[in-house]
């Protein structure tokens, strides 16, 4: 790949930060998996929000899990990117030690999601079973 014409410079203005800022996101969804999982699972949710008709509190909680996990996912990718930048691909117990905490975040954000959305719905899901 030739660098030499690539921009490095800080970003002119508001609008051209905001378009790279925009690339970024329409890239890691295109490449992470596990983003486009929970972005689904963001979709799937809110329209059973929707459909339970959800208090504001509610909504207020479902929309802090929804992009706590998003952004922890997001944080993840950013530094695998950035450990595999470093390392070249090659193995290293450092870049496993960091690759394996970033994903232990990603996994404490969704053990959280799951108890607040369980807290949310369960009652509901049953309130609508038995009425
Ligand atoms: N350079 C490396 N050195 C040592 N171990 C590594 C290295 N790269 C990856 N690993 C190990 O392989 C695992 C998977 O790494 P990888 O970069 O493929 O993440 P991933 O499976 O794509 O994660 P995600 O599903 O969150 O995108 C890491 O959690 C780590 O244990």
């Amino acid at each position: 790949m030739d660098l030499r014409d690539k921009k490095v410079s800080k970003n002119k203005n508001l609008l051209t930060a905001a378009k790279h800022a925009c690339d970024g996101l329409l890239q890691a969804l295109q490449e992470e998996r596990n983003l486009k999982i929970h972005v689904g699972m963001a979709v799937v949710i809110s329209f059973l929000g929707v459909a339970f008709q959800l208090s504001l509190t509610e909504w207020r909680w479902l929309m802090l899990i929804i992009f706590l996990v998003i952004l922890m996912e997001m944080l993840n990718t950013i530094t695998e990117n950035l450990v595999d930048l470093i390392t070249g691909g090659k193995y290293h117990p450092l870049a496993k030690k960091v690759k394996d905490m970033a994903a232990g975040v990603v996994l404490l954000s969704a053990v959280l999601a799951l108890a607040v959305g369980s807290l949310i719905f369960i009652p509901k899901i049953i309130n609508w079973l038995y009425m």
